[in-house]
């Protein structure tokens, strides 16, 4: 079956930041696509959502691989060693992995925006939701299965706990490559900051592209270093055996229409 090619709205698109990402012309239902603008002034304040509370246990870190379209880190899912409780979620949530989205320079490169404004990259740590499945596989096809944290990154100083993550880079250059990974603390990543948050009701970004995700998107971003940025950059979409080498850029879904939603936020 060739996947058609995903139609896009001629704004987006007639920029050279709009990646002709192929996509499904239409997901099932899809009033509730990801990612989207956030509004801020249009976000409704949430009294009731908690602050989040996460438990990361970097020895169960196993691997991180090239999957042709991002890099994961991937974490041992079959316990509650890893979970994010609290926030606007009721059950407990399992890490599974995290990855980043990112541009092909620093103008652009995150799926969400804040007042239209994009960052470099953006991070996601998924989450499903271990209190009512029992893999990821299952909660990814179900509504209220994946809780993802988004995290902004901009251009600045240079992130020491990324530095593991940076220098692993070069050895998984290709699609499908992997490598064994451990002793990496996904809490390092989050912002000192994790009371101010936006969330919502939205799917994947990539294919499956299912509606089963409550997006926390974090107001304080991180900084990583332009050098470290640099080297997401020299990843390629494209596997060891391919005549034509592809940087692995742009690697990012465009913006979705909002279809009546609600934004809250734990902040004013
Ligand atoms: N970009 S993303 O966070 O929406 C995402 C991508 C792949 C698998 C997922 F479970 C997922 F959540
Ligand atoms: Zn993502």
């Amino acid at each position: 079956r060739v996947t058609p090619v995903r139609r896009c709205n001629l704004t987006a698109c007639s920029s050279k930041m709009h990646p002709m990402w192929q996509g499904p012309l239409a997901v099932p239902g899809g009033d509730r696509q990801s990612p989207i603008d956030i509004v801020v002034r249009k976000s409704v304040l949430d009294t009731e959502l908690k602050p989040l509370k996460t438990t990361y246990d970097p020895k169960t870190c196993q691997q991180i691989w090239n999957n042709g379209y991002s890099f994961l880190v991937e974490y041992d899912d079959t316990t509650d060693k890893n979970t994010l409780k609290g926030g606007p979620l009721q059950d407990t949530f399992r890490l599974c992995q995290f990855h980043f989205h990112w541009g092909e320079t620093n103008d652009w490169g995150s799926e969400h925006t804040v007042d239209r404004r994009l960052f470099p990259a953006e991070l996601h740590l998924v989450h499903w939701n271990a209190d009512r499945y029992s893999l990821f596989e299952e909660a990814v096809m179900e509504d209220n299965g994946l809780a993802v944290i988004g995290v902004f990154l901009k251009v600045g100083k240079r992130h020491e706990g990324l530095q593991k993550l940076v220098d692993a880079l070069p050895t998984i250059r290709h699609k499908d490559s992997v490598v064994e990974f451990t002793c990496f603390d996904p809490g390092c990543l989050l912002p000192a900051n994790t009371d101010d948050y936006w969330t919502y009701h939205g799917s994947l970004t990539t294919p499956p592209l299912t509606e089963s995700v409550t997006w926390i998107v974090m107001k304080q971003h991180i900084e990583v270093s332009h050098d470290q940025l640099a080297v997401f950059r020299s990843l390629l979409f494209t596997s060891a055996e391919e005549e034509v080498q592809k940087s692995m850029v742009n690697n990012f879904r465009v913006q979705q229409p909002l279809r009546g939603r609600t934004v809250r936020s734990s902040f004013t």
